[in-house]
């Protein structure tokens, strides 16, 4: 299957683990019943994103969040990536994605690797590394369409993860995020349309939508960028459900057009780096 139809649910966030749960309910049936068979909730959606609630809001997985997201994919025979929330394993917490086949089993649990440890005086100063800890592996996992890599967030930020996907076969990014007023002006489409075109591969952000009153207001803009780096599919700031027709026939023209993967010179750039300045 070379087409599919891809959703990402722009949810607005409140306090109440509850009521994100029944909304995210809400949302991914109305993707599907619009025909989606790929869908995305965004980072953090059970819980405000900030480091004071991350131990409040944690689960264990199997778990409250994880159980309700498995049965929702089973209800509507659909694989859902389960944006991200705060997981505890023993004394850690984690910043986790699960993905949730359409048999409703996990097929996939990536925990978020480059935690978001910034400092803007006088804008934003934001240190995940206070509460949560990094993680380690990669996660992708076969679709009947392709195969599909998971980043969060600042993960975006790095290059060589989403390398290290393109060359597993992955041909879809997808990255639950909440950018914020001051870096996702500049940074978020600029990043995503960078991480597409480097990698000739579609990317998709899924951010919450904006809430004014939150102590961390999301940039929001969910996106869909195509192989070729240009934006297929991109939210507003509010609540809404972007859907984007994923044509995969694409990866391969634009790859064949421009052959970047095939000319890379590995031997030499890593010589190269071996070598002593002069
Ligand atoms: O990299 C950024 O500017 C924002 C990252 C972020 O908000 C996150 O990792 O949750």
């Amino acid at each position: 299957m070379s087409r599919f139809r891809l959703a990402l649910l722009q949810m607005l966030v409140s306090r109440h683990k509850q009521e994100n749960l029944a909304h995210a309910r809400e949302l991914v049936s109305r993707a599907a019943q619009n025909g989606a068979q790929l869908v995305s909730l965004p980072e953090c959606f059970n819980c405000p994103y900030g480091t004071q609630y991350f131990g409040e809001y944690a689960e264990t997985v199997p778990g409250e969040t994880s159980t309700t997201i498995a049965a929702l994919a089973a209800e509507h025979r659909i694989t859902i990536i389960g944006g991200s929330i705060p997981e505890r394993s023993g004394d850690r917490l984690f910043n986790t994605s699960l993905v949730f086949g359409p048999d409703g089993k996990l097929c996939g649990k990536f925990r978020k690797m480059h935690l978001f440890d910034i400092d803007i005086p006088g804008k934003i100063t934001f240190k995940e590394s206070e509460t949560l800890s990094p993680g380690e592996e990669l996660t992708d996992f076969t679709t009947p369409f392709c195969k599909v890599g998971i980043a969060i967030c600042y993960d975006l930020r790095f290059p060589e993860l989403t390398r290290l996907y393109a060359d597993r076969g992955c041909h879809l990014l997808v990255c639950p995020g909440a950018f914020n007023m001051t870096t996702g002006p500049v940074h978020w489409e600029l990043l995503q349309r960078a991480r597409a075109v480097d990698n000739q591969m579609f990317v998709a952000t899924v951010s919450p939508a904006r809430d004014e009153t939150a102590s961390y207001v999301a940039w929001g803009h969910s996106t869909v960028s195509s192989p070729w780096g240009d934006v297929v599919a991109k939210a507003g700031h509010g609540e809404e459900i972007v859907y984007a027709d994923i044509d995969l026939n694409r990866v391969e023209e634009v790859r064949r057009q421009i052959p970047v993967r095939i000319q890379r010179r590995c031997e030499l750039y890593h010589s190269l780096a071996a070598a002593k300045p002069q």
